[in-house]
């Protein structure tokens, strides 16, 4: 890939909390008018990469380029040209929603219709209601729209939808890709796996500050195994359960407990693996609540490259 195809080049970036390592020489690339998902557990150093992206944070050790800028060097280049939602923005508690906005709106020389933004994002509602009176959700589209209002080649959305009702979500959804669709570079943050496979062209998985997988959600999902079977069981499982389950299965297949009711298998699974799953449950004396065996879903491959659940 061509260095002017891309938006953002993180190299090998460090970043410290006194002793707290929260980024751990994370290397990243953003292509240009994609959607690109930062997605792990809480406390794996999205916030803190995003904040340096966007000149918040200076690299303590390692570099970051945005639109080919330095952007704490090149600040005053580079801000008219980005938006950034962050995460809560509590300093404007006393003033309106739409006032800030408008507010916003002018300090861009060709910023889009305001009128036309709280259109879409609802924000007609609660327009003259103060910031600190508006629920979590109104915050977060206030939020998108005075990141977008400036008409920037590149948004930073922290967590963009965490508090939004399902329409608010799938309206923030609909609002980021047709962003894309104008050449706009979208970067988030996520909790949520069925934002990051439903929204973005590429995924990196960070976790305790480093990559630790990167790629498209079909070649994220598709690599390794292809299926997984989940097993909920009504008592707790016998001791050394995962170990006898994995011995009972043979070696292509893997075995990871999630806590004492809970356990993914995942391999080569098909239905004949269903069928001694169930037989060991049989063996074992303990009762399924469910057995299920379905695709590979992002979360899965958490689990796989973690050992850990990625939702909270
Ligand atoms: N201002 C700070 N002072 C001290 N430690 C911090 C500070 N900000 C973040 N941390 C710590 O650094 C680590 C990374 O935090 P960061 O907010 O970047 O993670 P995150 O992936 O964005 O998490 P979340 O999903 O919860 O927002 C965490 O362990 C966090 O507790």
């Amino acid at each position: 890939m061509h260095d002017a195809d891309l938006a953002v080049v993180v190299d090998d970036l460090v970043m410290r909390y006194g002793d707290k390592v929260a980024v751990d020489g994370l290397s990243l690339t953003v292509e240009r008018a994609s959607i690109t998902a930062v997605l792990g557990p809480n406390g794996a150093g999205k916030t803190t990469t995003l904040e340096t992206c966007e000149g918040f944070r200076k690299p303590q050790s390692g570099s970051v380029r945005v639109l080919g800028l330095d952007p704490v060097r090149d600040r005053r280049a580079l801000l008219p040209r980005i938006g950034v939602m962050l995460q809560g923005s509590g300093a404007w508690s006393g003033a309106r929603a739409l006032e800030m906005l408008a507010h916003v709106a002018k300090l861009h020389s060709d910023p889009l219709d305001i009128g036309m933004l709280a259109d879409r994002l609802g924000l007609h509602e609660c327009g003259r209601t103060p910031y600190r009176r508006l629920s979590g959700g109104q915050q977060q589209r206030l939020g998108l729209a005075m990141a977008i209002v400036g008409r920037p080649e590149l948004v930073f959305v922290d967590e963009p939808t965490a508090g939004m009702d399902p329409q608010a979500r799938r309206t923030t959804w609909k609002l980021l890709q047709e962003l894309r669709a104008d050449g706009v570079t979208v970067v988030l943050t996520t909790h949520y796996m069925d934002e990051a496979e439903r929204l973005a062209d590429h995924i990196h998985i960070v976790d305790h500050g480093r990559l630790i997988a990167s790629g498209s959600p079909i070649a994220l999902t598709r690599g390794g195994a292809s299926t997984t079977i989940r097993l909920v069981v009504t008592k707790p499982f016998p001791p050394g359960a995962p170990e006898s389950l994995r011995a009972a299965l043979g070696p292509d297949i893997e075995v990871t407990a999630l806590d004492e009711l809970s356990l993914v298998v995942s391999g080569p699974a098909d239905a004949s693996t269903l069928a001694k799953v169930s037989g060991w449950c049989d063996e074992q004396g303990v009762l399924p609540e469910s057995l299920t065996l379905g695709q590979r879903t992002l979360e899965d491959v958490f689990l796989e490259l973690t050992g850990r659940e990625l939702q909270p």
